[in-house]
């Protein structure tokens, strides 16, 4: 159960990014104080965190990618992508090694092992950058996951199998801005309130949001109140999902959360068009890095001694409620 909490703490993860590497008692207080998080809001932002890329960068190689000709980037689009069901467009990319075959469930329409897709290097040019941020999140991803091992009461290296064919997603998120219900002549009440991403927790492990300044994250607390996420600079959000829920025997809370539509005000940026010189809001860029085991990792909670759970199967339940997946054929 989550608690009444009125905003998200603040935890400095700055000792896992120095240089001599972090004492055992940072270590230590880290691990007690996520375990306090996790226990209570499942949420938090993270300051200090050791990546070596500003936010300026992430967030430029975003607009840069949501920037290409529609056709560039449908040329990326599943087969099952149906754009009319969203308030929103994405580009994910999973490890840049091709998990081996082996891995891969033949008999499901969900490949969770696909190889990466790229647009043309002509018009695109952060690949390699964009692999160099996933490995930095899988790295920052896995010292959290040792740190909560530890404050489970087990070994440091406790969850190493969860990192073999890790099926970790880095998805680059962009919410159009729209014009609010609250900006007619009715204001708007709860239920009206637009969202270009409905209430939901995370799947997997945990998650490492970089959010843009924009705004519209929500995060649901014990009472039913829909918190705000402000930005905060140079932090990334974290949040407990499904997965770590279930093996921290429901110590750790997958909370509720959602995103507002952005309104054209709030928007961190504005683009322009090159023909007439007329700006538009840009609307909200967010990056959210999905930390996950491989396919084929047994998953239980801490608590019990029999009872795994193939998290391949664990993912692949959970998709079939997703509106990026729903098949016209598949009723
Ligand atoms: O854009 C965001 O802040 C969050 C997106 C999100 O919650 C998700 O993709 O799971
Ligand atoms: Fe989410």
């Amino acid at each position: 159960m989550t608690t009444t909490f009125s905003s998200l703490p603040v935890v400095d993860v700055g000792p896992l990014g120095s240089p001599a590497g972090a004492t055992d008692a940072e270590l230590s207080a880290l691990s007690q104080r996520l375990y306090d998080v996790f226990a209570t809001t499942g949420f938090a932002y993270l300051t200090n965190v050791p990546l070596s890329f500003s936010h300026a960068e992430v967030f430029q190689m975003s607009r840069d990618f949501f920037a290409l000709p529609t056709e560039e980037k449908m040329k990326l689009a599943k087969r099952s992508f149906r754009p009319n069901d969203n308030l929103k467009e994405g580009f994910e990319m999973g490890p840049a090694k091709i998990i081996e075959a082996k891995s891969v469930d033949p008999s499901s329409k969900f490949n969770l092992a696909e190889t990466n897709v790229w647009p043309d290097e002509k018009v695109f040019t952060s690949r390699n950058k964009l692999e160099k941020l996933y490995v930095e999140l899988q790295s920052l991803a896995s010292k959290l996951l040792s740190l909560l091992a530890m404050s489970l009461g087990k070994p440091a290296d406790f969850f190493a199998p969860y990192l073999v064919d890790s099926l970790s997603t880095l998805r680059l998120l962009h919410y159009p801005a729209v014009a609010s219900a609250a900006s007619g002549s009715r204001s708007a009440t709860q239920d009206e309130v637009k969202l270009s991403c409905t209430q939901h927790t995370d799947s997997g492990i945990l998650t490492l949001l970089h959010q843009d300044s924009t705004g519209g994250l929500e995060v649901c607390n014990s009472s039913g109140d829909w918190v705000a996420a402000p930005y905060i600079p140079e932090s990334l959000v974290v949040n407990i999902g499904d997965l770590m829920a279930k093996v921290s025997g429901g110590r750790f809370i997958a909370t509720m959360h959602r995103v507002r539509a952005p309104e054209p005000s709030s928007s961190a940026a504005v683009v322009s068009n090159q023909q007439n010189g007329e700006t538009r809001a840009l609307g909200r860029i967010s990056v959210p890095f999905f930390f996950e085991p491989g396919e084929n990792c047994l998953v239980r909670s801490v608590d019990a001694e029999e009872g795994f759970v193939v998290y391949g199967e664990h993912v692949r339940t959970k998709m079939k409620t997703w509106v990026e997946f729903q098949d016209d054929d598949d009723n």
